[in-house]
């Protein structure tokens, strides 16, 4: 059994833990029936022993695969790794996601994309990483009693998001802890007014005024102030051209949309600035998880 899914950009800026959407870097997972539990782990992360472990992934496959067979059995898993792990573009989301569709696979279980949604909240509790993991394209989604409501629009091929990856890791946990408890009202619409006009621009294709949809006033400045060079890589992607430059997740990683002709440029200029960082040029991604036997 193969296993793909997506690396994801989350909150797009004001849509703190509600806007996302899915970028073509993947990790993929080979998984055979095994006599004994064996795991290699390639590319992000197989020279970290924590990771190399991959805990999350075998715990959560685990519980499930108990969960729908009521059998435990043994298994060989690949792991092949592309997304960088604690940079903001939903490393933790496409272990969940890709764990619990192994498990369904391995079950033999029919299932749907969004019973994998909703199990996928059980073990995070935003959904804006785990909904264009498992969907792709642009996601808006909220949650009612347990339950992930979603709404997805699919990305056109002549936009790229142009990726700074920063050798420094943010764990989303320790990221949140600087956010405040309270916010003033003229915040609050500040971000809620501008992650409404985004999500009518991204669903009328209106990619032009991303810009201005794009300011927050909840998270993103907090955020990046324990990088502050995060502010210059953002307005260099908006000075040579990008749609909007916004905080990916809880970073370090800045995610930029920018049309395809503009993307090397934005990209260069990125790489001469900041050598010391990965910029990279990603499709989007419609497809969000995928399966084969
Ligand atoms: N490929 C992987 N294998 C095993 N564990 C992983 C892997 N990727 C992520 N993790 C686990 O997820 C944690 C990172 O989660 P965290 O939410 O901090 O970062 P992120 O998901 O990359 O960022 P964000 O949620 O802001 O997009 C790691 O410390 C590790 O425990
Ligand atoms: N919405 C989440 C995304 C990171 O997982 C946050 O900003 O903390």
């Amino acid at each position: 059994m193969f296993v793909s899914v997506p690396a994801t950009s989350a909150n797009l800026g004001p849509g703190f833990d509600t806007l996302g959407l899915a970028v073509d870097l993947r990790n993929e997972i080979i998984i055979k029936p095994s006599k004994f539990l064996s795991i290699s782990t390639h590319g992000e992360g197989a020279d970290n022993p924590k990771i190399k472990k991959n805990t999350l992934f075998l715990n959560i496959f685990n519980e499930n695969y108990k969960r729908l067979t009521k059998r435990t059995d043994n298994f060989r898993f690949e792991f092949h790794n592309r997304i960088p792990i604690s940079r903001g573009l939903g490393s933790s989301s496409a272990v969940i996601v890709a764990s619990l569709s192994a498990a369904y696979e391995a079950a033999g279980v029919k299932y749907t994309k969004r019973e994998i949604l909703n199990q996928a909240l059980r073990y995070e509790s935003h959904p804006d990483n785990i909904t264009p993991a498992v969907m792709g394209g642009f996601n808006v989604a909220c949650v009612e009693n347990g339950r992930v409501y979603s709404k997805k629009r699919r990305l056109p091929d002549y936009l790229k998001a142009v990726v700074v990856v920063p050798n420094r890791t943010i764990s989303t946990a320790k990221s949140r802890t600087v956010l405040p408890k309270m916010y003033k009202k003229e915040e609050a619409v500040y971000s809620l007014s501008r992650s409404s006009y985004m999500t009518a621009l991204f669903m009328s294709e209106s990619w032009d005024l991303l810009r201005i949809a794009a300011k927050d006033k909840l998270h993103q400045s907090r955020r990046m102030k324990m990088m502050p060079e995060l502010f210059d890589v953002q307005k260099l992607a908006l000075k040579h051209g990008a749609l909007m430059s916004t905080l990916s997740g809880s970073g370090s990683t800045f995610f930029s949309l920018a049309y395809e002709k503009d993307a090397p440029k934005i990209a260069q200029s990125l790489r001469s600035r900041f050598p010391q960082y990965r910029v990279l040029i990603l499709d989007l991604d419609n497809y969000g998880v995928i399966t084969k036997d």
